[in-house]
C-alpha cells in the first residue's frame, strides 16, 4: 500500500456553492505535491477536508488506506499565517502538540530543544514570536506542524508573506527537511517556480466545481537547488503549465472548464 492520502469521488459544497464534484486525488507516501489553481477555487478547503476540519457531503477521504472522520491527529497542518501564540516562547509554541498528545511539559520542551538546531533556532529557544523574523516564525510553525503529524504535512502558502531571499532560503531548507524526514508533503502555492522547484508532481486545479485535476510529473532529479530553475526541463514545464492555466482561465471566461 503506497497510498498516503486519497480523495475518492468527493463532493463538497458551502451551501449552494459546490466546490468539489466527484473529485479524485491520490498522493503517494513520500510524495512532494504542489497544488496550484486560481484564487478562490477551493485549495484551502481541500486542506481543511484532508485535515478533518470539514467533512465531505459524498465520497471518502482516506489516510494510509483507511477512510476515517478522525483525521486531525494524523496530519501536520501549517496554515497561511504562522498562527504562533504570542504569549508562548519558541519552545513553548513548538511543544504544544507533544503536550496535547500527553507528554509532560518538561519532556515536550526537552524534545523540542533537541530539534531546534536543525531549524537554526537554538539561540532563539526562549524568544517570543514578536522577536523573530518572518522566516524564523515559519520554521517554528513548521516544527510545530511536524510534531502534530510528521507523516503527512499540509503547507498552505507557507512562504507567501516572506521577502524573496528568505523565501529562496526556506525553499531549499524545506527540500532538505523533506529528504531528512521522509514525510509526504502537499504544498499550496501561487508561485509557479516554487511549485515546480519543490515538487515531484504538480497538480493543477480548475473548474467550478473542481472535478478532475490535471497532473504533471516534474522531470528533474533531487537534490535540487534554486539553480535548478534554469534547467531546460524546468523552463519547459513552466511554459506548459502556464499554457494550461491560460487555457483554463479562457475556458472559465467562456463559462466552461478545462486543462489539456
Ligand atoms: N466557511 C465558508 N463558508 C462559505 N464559503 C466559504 C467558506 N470558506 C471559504 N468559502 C468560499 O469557498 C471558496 C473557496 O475558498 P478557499 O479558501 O478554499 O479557496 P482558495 O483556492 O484556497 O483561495 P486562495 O487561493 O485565495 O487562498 C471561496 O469562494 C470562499 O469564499
Amino acid at each position: 500500500m503506497n497510498e498516503k492520502l486519497a480523495f475518492s469521488q468527493v463532493d463538497f459544497s458551502y451551501g449552494e456553492r459546490k466546490l468539489l464534484s466527484s473529485f479524485d486525488l491520490e498522493v503517494k507516501k513520500g510524495d512532494f505535491v504542489s497544488l496550484i489553481g486560481p484564487s478562490g477555487i477551493g485549495k484551502s478547503t481541500l486542506f481543511q477536508l484532508a485535515a478533518g476540519l470539514l467533512q465531505p457531503q459524498a465520497g471518502e477521504i482516506r489516510i494510509d488506506g483507511v477512510a476515517t472522520k478522525e483525521r486531525l491527529g494524523k496530519i501536520g497542518y501549517m496554515p497561511q499565517s504562522d498562527a504562533l501564540m504570542p504569549w508562548r516562547t519558541v519552545v513553548e509554541n513548538a511543544a504544544l502538540p507533544l503536550e496535547i498528545q500527553g507528554c509532560s511539559k518538561k519532556e515536550a520542551q526537552r524534545r523540542v530543544r533537541e530539534e531546534l538546531p536543525r531549524y537554526g533556532l537554538s539561540e532563539w529557544a526562549d524568544a517570543y514570536p514578536h522577536e523573530l523574523s518572518g522566516g524564523m516564525r515559519q520554521r517554528v510553525s513548521f516544527l510545530r506542524a511536524l510534531l502534530f503529524g510528521s507523516d503527512l504535512m499540509l503547507l498552505d502558502e507557507p512562504f507567501s508573506a516572506l521577502d524573496g531571499i528568505t523565501r529562496l532560503e526556506l525553499q531549499e531548507w524545506l527540500l532538505q527537511m523533506w529528504r531528512q524526514t521522509g514525510s509526504t508533503m502537499i504544498l499550496i502555492t501561487h508561485d509557479m517556480d516554487e511549485a515546480i522547484l519543490l515538487a515531484n508532481r504538480v497538480i493543477l486545479l480548475s473548474g467550478a466545481p473542481i472535478t478532475a485535476p490535471v497532473e504533471r510529473e516534474v522531470p528533474i532529479a533531487y537534490p535540487r537547488s534554486t539553480a535548478s530553475r534554469n534547467l531546460p526541463a524546468f523552463l519547459d514545464l513552466r511554459e506548459e503549465i502556464w499554457g494550461l492555466l491560460r487555457q483554463a482561465a479562457g475556458a472559465k471566461a467562456q463559462g466552461g472548464v478545462a486543462y489539456g
